[in-house]
């Protein structure tokens, strides 16, 4: 921290010992650098802030060392007055700088709480953060303080700064889908058709416009398709304005424009309201966000926290040149580098080194541990994502017995869609989780949508369900007809369903609604016949390809839409899985008896306050940690992830640093799972280890192959182990791309058939083809039940073998479903 010693260090905490300060901080420092288990139980015994200052202080060396700061750390605390940087790897401490700095300057230097303002990356970092403050502060101060993401502080700052944004006090905040009906309303205004301009790709194309911080003036059309776009978006802020509505973007940029504005009154005391400014993980700040912080810290008294090795957010406009410039932005900044990771074992921070390391473009900076080795990592071969999922609940079993409580223990993922297995393991188990920030997957709007159609299509007289899909996609079924709908079905006692002809049939109704009706019954008339003899999994793609569902989530642009899809996908991989288990039994799985299950299994579980495993994607997990990590899902096109777009996706060095984001979140224990198979969005796909796994250094680590995975190893043709020579890649297609490059799209039928490896030895009898190679004794492969023995064989059209599974006992199953060797 060059020249901020002489300015600002060994003040605050040390404050009222100014004679002997700066002596005293070097001897604080030597004194923490010969602690040889620094990570101890510091906070038990530490003194508080508020002790500090309450009480005389105690007499050097002890104060830096005794709060748990180490020497950098406590320069950073003790830094007052103008631009502060830390710079440094995961787990080393900025975030507790910037909570202790926070309390040093409400407690060594008097500054009012709501002259600091302290931004986080999401709402659970904000709490965390002035539950900290409150510890060390006190509840009453850390009440006060101003803290919160982006978005919610800007809002704070609106309801107050409202009238200089030309807003009323009461403005609203419109949501993804309030800004589609704006969109879709000035299309028909300015008589666009919206299929050629689809709502969600206007409002992408906008929003992109808004995060570099254009408006409709700066916009710059390039061709006939943004002509179109800038008259959309006038009409849309115009609309938005009119409404006394502001979207997220506007959040932002509304403060900004009063922040940056030289000459206003409401500028001035917006630039003079904040003393100090603290922005943690500013490694993800954007553009829009990183000018604001400039504006609002006019004190210069900004203090930013972040590694470049954790920027996660690149593809949504966060740009990590913003942390590299700012020295050049402010020279004059101090900077402190913390090198010492106090959260991890040894051998976690080993091998998130070895992933970090091959990294381009990465600032140099060091990352030591006092801590020793510890647990190795270990790396788990499974056979497939149920195995994974068992394996997993049961570590989280053996955790729980070891004494550690549910709410030290993560399962990380990369992408939504995998939670699903994974919950439904949880469930069975009887193991409370949690998914952060994130719904539960039955509970995710795409698959209610989809589940409601199929109970419709099961049930047509489930009124709920009618409800929540008539017009969705929308079909111009507005709120009134709707009502009117209800109005009939009251007067008939009938449900709502039936209550669609004979409201056409009384008249009073536009054409076009009528027209919209019938159509919507037809629609559901010929899907209901499609559901008497289609498989429940076939039935739910066809639901998405002809009510349209497919083509709204195609026209979105956007990565939420992508997560959609996946999500839609994985429904259907559900209820393949419940086929097969259907199949394994000799039945016929039903959509009466998937929805039956689907419904059972989605029973919220027991206390809502008992400790919960937390689940989330790896993005959601920046800035926490936990004692016990399972990062699962570590395959090549999982994690790295490969998704449909190119330029959205495939950036391996954006995965390399959510894979350092994610192995850096652990304290004592890391798991790293990957299956040989998997199914996922539907389709099954092979998978070799994530090449992630190959950058652990081996002595951090243990290779471990789940009961399953290794019976079923000598079946596979070449399998390797860890150190030996990866095996080829099969050509995997991710449904996406099958979607795109081939007539048959993600929702049609055909594209059940999953993908395959060429080279597997995968036998799949054809029903008629006998039960040639099923002796009794035999070794063979099931799909869910892995590696099991022949007992007996029923011979005939499809025949049927008894088989006796490790694991699972004896189940009866059609052969064709079997593999042999
Ligand atoms: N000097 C210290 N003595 C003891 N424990 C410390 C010290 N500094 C930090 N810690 C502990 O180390 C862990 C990591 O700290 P923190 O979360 O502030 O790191 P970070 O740099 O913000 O990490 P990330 O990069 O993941 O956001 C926390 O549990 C914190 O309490
Ligand atoms: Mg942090």
């Amino acid at each position: 921290m060059e020249g901020a010693e002489g300015e600002g260090g060994c003040r605050g905490f040390f404050a009222e010992k100014s004679a002997t300060a700066g002596a005293s901080c070097e001897r604080a420092a030597a004194a923490s650098s010969v602690r040889d288990s620094p990570h101890g139980e510091p906070r038990a015994t530490a003194p508080s802030v508020t002790d500090l200052v309450a009480f005389p202080p105690p007499a050097f060396p002890e104060p830096a060392d005794e709060l748990g700061l180490n020497e950098p750390q406590a320069r950073a605390v003790a830094h007052v007055e103008g631009p502060l940087v830390v710079f440094a790897g995961a787990g080393s401490g900025k975030t507790r700088v910037i909570t202790y700095r926070i309390a040093n300057l409400l407690a060594g230097h008097r500054v009012p709480p709501y002259r600091v303002l302290a931004v986080t990356f999401t709402n659970k970092a904000a709490g965390e953060m002035r539950r900290r403050i409150a510890s060390l502060a006190g509840d009453e101060i850390a009440k006060e303080l101003c803290i919160g993401t982006f978005h919610a502080t800007c809002a704070r700052l609106l309801r107050r700064f409202h009238d200089a944004a030309g807003l009323e006090r009461n403005f609203v905040i419109y949501d993804d889908s309030d800004q589609r009906a704006v969109v879709a309303r000035v299309l028909k205004e300015l008589s666009l058709d919206d299929k050629r301009y689809p709502p969600r790709q206007v409002l992408s194309r906008i929003h992109k416009e808004k995060q570099e911080g254009r408006g409709p003036a700066d916009f710059e059309p390039q061709g006939f398709f943004d002509d179109a776009i800038l008259k959309v978006y006038e009409g849309y802020e115009r609309y938005l304005r009119k409404a006394n509505a502001v979207d997220f973007d506007d959040l932002i940029l509304s403060v900004l424009r009063i922040a940056e504005d030289p000459k206003s009154l409401p500028g001035e005391d917006l630039r003079a309201r904040f003393r100090h400014v603290l922005v943690d993980e500013f490694q993800d700040v954007n553009q829009v966000q990183y000018r604001l912080v400039r504006a609002l810290a006019a004190s210069r008294n900004l203090c930013v926290v972040g590694d470049d090795d954790q920027s996660i957010y690149r593809w949504r406009g966060a740009d990590v040149r913003i942390v590299r410039n700012f020295r050049r932005d402010f020279p004059d900044a101090a900077i402190v580098k913390l090198e010492q990771n106090y959260r991890s074992s040894g051998n976690i921070v080993r091998a998130a080194l070895g992933v970090i390391k091959p990294a381009k473009d990465r600032e140099p900076k060091e990352l030591w541990t006092a801590r020793d080795g510890g647990e190795p990592v270990v790396v788990v071969a499974a056979q497939n994502e149920h195995d994974e999922a068992a394996w997993v609940a049961e570590r989280v079993r053996e955790a729980q017995a070891r004494g550690v409580p549910l709410g030290e223990v993560a399962i990380f993922y990369r992408v939504h869609a995998q939670s699903r297995v994974l919950e439904e393991v949880l469930r069975a188990e009887r193991i409370p989780y949690q998914i952060v920030g994130g719904m539960r997957f039955f509970e995710r709007a795409e698959v209610k949508d989809l589940l409601s159609y199929l109970r419709i299509l099961d049930n047509p007289k489930s009124d709920v369900d009618l409800e929540r899909i008539i017009n969705v996609p929308a079909r111009k079924i507005g709120q009134a007809t709707l009502d009117r709908l209800t109005q009939v079905a009251n007067a008939l006692n009938v449900p709502l369903y039936e209550a669609l002809v004979p409201l056409v049939e009384r008249g009073g109704l536009g054409t076009a609604a009528k027209k919209s009706l019938l159509a919507f019954r037809d629609l559901i008339e010929s899907l209901r016949e499609k559901a008497a003899s289609a498989p429940p999994s076939d039935l739910a793609r066809e639901v998405l390809a002809r009510t349209g569902y497919a083509r709204m989530l195609d026209e979105d642009d956007s990565a939420e839409s992508d997560a959609r899809k996946q999500n839609l996908q994985e429904l259907i991989g559900s209820i393949l899985d419940y086929e097969a288990e259907a199949a394994a039994a000799g039945q016929v799985g039903t959509l009466s008896g998937y929805l039956e299950r689907v419904t059972l299994s989605s029973d919220i579980d027991a206390l809502e306050d008992a400790p919960r495993v937390s689940m989330m994607t790896v993005h959601a997990a920046k800035g926490l940690e936990f004692d016990t990590v399972f990062i699962t899902g570590m395959e090549d096109e999982i994690f790295p992830f490969k998704g449909p777009d190119p330029k959205r996706n495939e950036d391996i060095e954006e995965e390399r640093r959510l894979a350092y984001v994610a192995v850096t979140r652990a304290r004592e224990r890391l798991f790293v799972t990957h299956a040989a198979r998997r199914m996922i969005f539907g389709n099954t796909r092979f998978g070799v280890p994530s090449r992630f796994i190959a950058d652990f250094p081996t002595a951090a680590v243990k290779g471990l192959m789940t009961a399953a995975a290794s019976s079923e190893r000598s079946f596979r043709d070449g399998y390797r182990d860890r150190d030996e020579p990866a095996r080829p890649r099969g050509p995997w297609v991710h449904p996406m791309d099958r979607e795109k490059t081939s007539a048959r799209s993600f929702a049609s039928p055909s594209a059940s058939v999953p993908a395959r490896a060429p080279g597997e030895r995968y036998i799949e009898r054809e029903p008629g083809e006998g039960a040639g190679g099923l002796a009794r004794g035999a070794r063979v492969m099931h799909e869910k039940f892995g590696v099991g023995a022949i007992v007996d064989v029923d011979p005939g059209d499809d025949p049927i073998a008894t088989v006796k599974f490790s694991g699972w006992g004896v189940k009866r199953i059609k052969a064709r479903f079997l593999r042999t060797e």
